[in-house]
């Protein structure tokens, strides 16, 4: 794994830094390979985006070349407040000319076990079909990009420190119906999926992270039971995007190991 790490004075900062290296990273996955496939966290990732709706960026872009996927949901109708997807289409979506149809939200009105089993195999027909690529060295679907999160006490996706789905080796896609963070049901990708990307954006904003950013970014990395945030690691590139306040310290002063 290749990793940078990317630290900026304001969240405006981060927000201008990333709308620059996603339209980057658009026009080259589509020079590639004719599409470029996204997967979107929720939480306060969808607001950091904004300036991909704005000029110079908007316009620059091939949106119809995108495809839109979720790394987790909130297992509620796409139109409740709750929903990640309607978070992410009032705050991005809507905002921009993506196909309706390469936009992949959940499957509503099944229960959190059959949400995730729908969304594995729709995800399993899109690698079949060759919409999406796989990954040789896992066999897992290898999306281009994910934009990740990352909760106060080191979650990343709908992965939490004291739960068993973090350790899934399997499944694409698995459940949880007890999440700490509300609400409890929920979907998410796991890690065997998210570690086959071949680019991961870890954008983290705000003083109540920078605790679990010390940790991921610092000499305790080989701990015994790592925060999920620290099992992040794609086959290809991790970019971690934060903010002074996300990492108030001198960054060369940690001993960091990626
Ligand atoms: O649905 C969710 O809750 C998210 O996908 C979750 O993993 C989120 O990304 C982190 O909790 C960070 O959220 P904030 O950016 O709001 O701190």
């Amino acid at each position: 794994m290749v990793s940078h790490i990317k630290k900026f004075e304001t969240e405006d900062d981060v927000a201008v830094a990333l709308a620059k290296y996603i339209c980057h990273l658009s026009a080259k996955f589509i020079a590639m390979h004719g599409s470029f496939s996204v997967v979107l966290s929720g939480g306060t990732l969808i607001d950091t985006m904004r300036k991909l709706t704005e000029s110079p960026y908007v316009d620059s872009i091939h949106w119809s070349k995108w495809l839109i996927f979720f790394l987790d949901e909130r297992v509620v109708p796409l139109d409740d407040s709750d929903s990640n997807y309607k978070l992410a289409y009032d705050g991005f979506l809507k905002k921009v000319p993506i196909p309706e149809c390469n936009i992949y939200p959940i499957k509503e009105g099944l229960s959190p076990e059959e949400t995730a089993d729908e969304y594995e195999h729709r995800l399993k027909h899109l690698v079949a079909n060759k919409t999406l690529r796989t990954s040789h060295a896992t066999g897992f679907a290898k999306f281009d990009l994910m934009l990740v999160g990352m909760g106060p006490e080191g979650h990343v996706a709908s992965l939490f420190c004291w739960h068993f789905q973090r350790f899934e080796k399997q499944k694409w896609v698995t459940f949880i119906t007890d999440s700490p963070k509300p609400p409890p049901q929920r979907i998410t990708f796991t890690f065997p999926l998210i570690n086959s990307a071949s680019e991961i954006a870890m954008v983290v904003t705000g003083e109540d992270a920078a605790d679990a950013v010390k940790v991921a970014l610092g000499k305790h990395a080989n701990d015994h039971y790592p925060l999920p945030v620290q099992k992040v690691s794609p086959e290809g590139t991790l970019t971690w995007f934060l903010d002074n306040k996300a990492a108030p310290w001198n960054l060369g002063a940690l001993c960091v190991i990626l």
